[in-house]
């Protein structure tokens, strides 16, 4: 957008954010300052303003603003460890206040995009939308086979609103970047970039289909968490048909009360749940807000969980996700110097952080949680204040950890308020560490080498090819660079050393093969013992090279 063309815009914010009585953060960007100076030309301050706490008076000028800084608002809610608390909390809470679009446009963007007639598509179809909210809203609808389902739409002109809006607080963030005294620890154009990203998701509704139909696959029993199947041939990236499920909202205590159902059991299951699409699949719904997560009042003996909504979801890089793993149990088992190597280990800290420092830092901020009762202990606040911590160690959180501080304060949330006594700590520690089992198994790590073996059998005549290579590179690499006599003395020992450790680690690798050969392939009466020693020549082999 040229400089020009969004100044209407920013006018527009910074007027709203004078009317909300917001002038800290219009002073705290310098070049919105004069600004300040329409105040007199505004209608005044809104009602009530004044009496509203900071959080809420952001709350609401977002709000006014519409759904996008909504959006933008409901993102900065989850830095946690960038924003106060309070600040936090309200923004939250922010709900999408759009009033519905009329269903017969949405009945022609579902014809356009599904391109056929309605009546062929859908045997009955509801243009009284069931819900509405920002980016899409929802029919309900019956296939001609009889199966009820909903039918998610896109809201009409989504996009350039979206274009235009993200454009403008990019410029916003710009100015921000700039002139905010804050803005190297907010980095307000990540966020504005986090929001874009978040919504080019939300865009896309055959994503969304794609990712609930994943998430059904790894919850295939549906005995714990049930997931709505997708209706492909009646889906698109602007329509989105999913079989019609039943259930009340997670924060719905009346209703699942009234139905008889276990709370306790139902919440610990909940954590569960979690911890499973975390660190078992690797895969999260990452906007677990009570409204998205249901519970199925029809199962009452063995209660289960519904999940709706699969714009936003999570997974970690697969390192993170074990690293993560271990600073769980380290967390759990209250091993703060553990942690602290952990971050190291992990490459989430420079290696020159002294560690005894990072330790100190970590135990100052978990320590005074574990005077509490467990039971009032909150996993997520911890991991918080962890963050917090990390970021004065200059550590850059990866937007995906974010989005799992989100998703555990928002479990530990519903857990909570399904049993208000839960002791996170007790139900989390032993279904971690049982997911850990299983998922570092020996079997699953040789199911894993299975895999691999053709791979590696396939890449292995042009070993040596590639050993002589490298060697020669790092060689003439390093003659060149060296002048020095003693220099090159000492560097040819080096060299003489690393060759003889790639050699033994050659050797180990080869062996290991063949191990694992003999023990997948079986063999004569005695090739377990021919295997087992192998594989101990290799290992000695690999601990001698890992010495050189
Ligand atoms: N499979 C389904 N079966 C029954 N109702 C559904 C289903 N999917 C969605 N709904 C209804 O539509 C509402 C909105 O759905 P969803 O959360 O997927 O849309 P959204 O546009 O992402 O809304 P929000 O942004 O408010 O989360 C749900 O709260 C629920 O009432």
């Amino acid at each position: 957008m040229t400089p020009l063309k969004v100044v209407p815009g920013v006018l527009r914010v910074a007027s709203v954010l004078l009317a909300w009585r917001l002038d800290e953060l219009v002073d705290a960007a310098h070049l919105y300052r004069p600004l300040k100076l329409l105040r007199p030309l505004l209608a005044r301050s809104r009602p009530g303003a004044r009496e509203l706490p900071r959080g809420a008076r952001l709350a609401m000028a977002l709000t006014e603003l519409g759904p996008i800084f909504v959006k933008a608002g409901q993102v900065l809610s989850t830095r946690r460890d960038l924003i106060p608390a309070d600040i936090a909390d309200e923004l939250a809470q922010l709900q999408d206040q759009v009033p519905p679009f009329p269903g017969s446009e949405a009945r022609v963007i579902v014809e356009n995009e599904l391109k056929a007639r309605i009546g062929r598509l859908y045997a009955q179809f509801d243009e009284t939308p069931l819900a509405s909210a920002s980016i899409a809203q929802v029919h309900a609808a019956t296939l001609h086979d009889g199966s009820a389902v909903v039918v998610k739409v896109l809201r009409p002109g989504i996009e350039q609103k979206i274009a235009r809006d993200i454009a403008l607080m990019r410029s916003l963030g710009e100015l921000a970047q700039r002139w905010h005294p804050n803005a190297d620890k907010i980095r307000p154009l990540d966020v504005v970039a986090e929001v874009e990203k978040m919504l080019e998701n939300e865009l896309d509704l055959q994503r969304e289909g794609a990712s609930a139909s994943l998430l059904k696959r790894n919850f295939e029993s549906g005995v714990d968490l049930y997931v709505p199947a997708v209706h492909w041939d009646f889906t698109s990236e602007r329509v989105l048909t999913l079989e019609r499920v039943h259930g009340v909202s997670a924060d719905d205590i009346a209703a699942i009360d009234a139905a008889g159902i276990d709370r306790k059991a139902l919440a610990a299951k909940g954590v569960r749940v979690f911890y499973e699409q975390v660190f078992r699949d690797n895969f999260f719904h990452a906007d677990a807000h009570p409204g998205n997560i249901w519970v199925d009042l029809e199962r009452r003996a063995e209660p289960r969980f519904v999940a709706l909504d699969f714009g936003i979801m999570g997974s970690l890089p697969e390192a993170d996700q074990y690293w993560l793993a271990q600073n769980f149990i380290a967390l759990f088992e209250r091993d703060y110097a553990r942690i602290a190597q952990l971050h190291v280990a992990a490459g989430w800290m420079p290696a020159t952080v002294r560690l005894d420092e990072l330790e100190a830092a970590i135990r100052t901020v978990c320590e005074p949680y574990f005077t509490r009762p467990l039971s009032q202990i909150s996993l997520a606040e911890v991991v918080v204040k962890l963050f917090q911590t990390a970021r004065r160690f200059e550590l850059t959180l990866q937007p995906q950890l974010i989005l799992l501080q989100k998703t555990l304060l928002n479990i530990e949330g519903v857990g909570r308020m399904l049993d208000p006594d839960i002791d996170i700590w007790a139900v989390a520690h032993p279904v971690l560490k049982r997911i850990l089992r299983e998922r570092y198994s020996a079997r699953r790590t040789l199911r894993a080498v299975r895999q691999r073996l053709p791979e590696w059998l396939h890449a292995a005549p042009q070993l040596p090819e590639l050993v002589r290579d490298a060697l020669r590179q790092t060689a003439s690499g390093e003659q060149r660079q060296l002048a020095d006599p003693a220099q090159l003395a000492l560097h040819a020992e080096l060299a003489l050393r690393r060759r003889r450790a790639l050699l033994g680690g050659l050797f180990g690798t080869a062996l290991l093969g063949c191990a694992t050969l003999l023990w997948i392939a079986g063999g004569p009466a005695g090739s377990d013992w021919v295997a087992l020693g192998c594989l101990a020549v290799a290992l000695l082999a690999f601990l001698t090279s890992a010495r050189r």
